[in-house]
């Protein structure tokens, strides 16, 4: 979805060349997939994915998973047009439970598990090769589109 929606943001923009632009997919009904390899510069100890990456690439799935549940609920279309609105991180929680190692993909699948009037809590598991090495809860609240 994010491939029509042209913005610089550190971890999707598609027109940040620095940036991770990570993807995030609807895979089943309630369910967003971002699937992200990481490079060796994400290292953190020797051999192992650098936490404050996986923080940010659950950051912003996070907050693809809570606008996609939004515009689906809403019935509104994601076609690339701009929204009349944005989702900002208000608190983002990570447990890591087991080491990431660097040259394997990540698996990030999330959901909404609770939502108000602006704020929709979105919990993510992180996976590598189909176990869990972290678990995060995070709260994107809506808000008016950002300049
Ligand atoms: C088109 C291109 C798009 C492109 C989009 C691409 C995705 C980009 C992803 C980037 C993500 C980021 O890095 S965003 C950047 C990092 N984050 C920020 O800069 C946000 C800075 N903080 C703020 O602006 C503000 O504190 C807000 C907006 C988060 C909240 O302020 P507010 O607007 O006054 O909201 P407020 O009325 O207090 O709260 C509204 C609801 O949210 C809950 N809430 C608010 N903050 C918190 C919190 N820290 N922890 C728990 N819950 C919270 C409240 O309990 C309430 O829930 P209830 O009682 O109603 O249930």
């Amino acid at each position: 979805m994010q491939d029509v929606i042209k913005v610089h943001c550190f971890g999707c923009g598609s027109l940040n060349e620095r940036g991770l632009q990570i993807k995030s997919h609807w895979a089943g009904p309630e369910e967003l997939v971002c699937r992200w390899q990481p490079q060796p510069f994400h290292i953190g100890h020797p051999g192992v994915v650098y936490g404050g990456m996986i923080a940010s690439v659950v950051d912003c799935h996070a907050m693809w998973t809570a606008m996609a549940a939004h515009c689906r609920d809403s019935g509104i279309e994601m076609d690339g047009t701009a929204l009349p609105f944005a989702y900002v991180t208000g608190k983002l929680s990570v447990s890591y439970l087991k080491p990431a190692v660097i040259d394997q993909p990540l698996e990030l699948r999330a959901r909404v598990v609770d939502k108000g009037e602006r704020r929709s809590t979105v919990e993510c598991v992180v996976l590598q090769r189909g176990q869990e090495c972290a678990r995060a809860e995070v709260i994107a609240v809506r808000v008016q589109p950002l300049a």
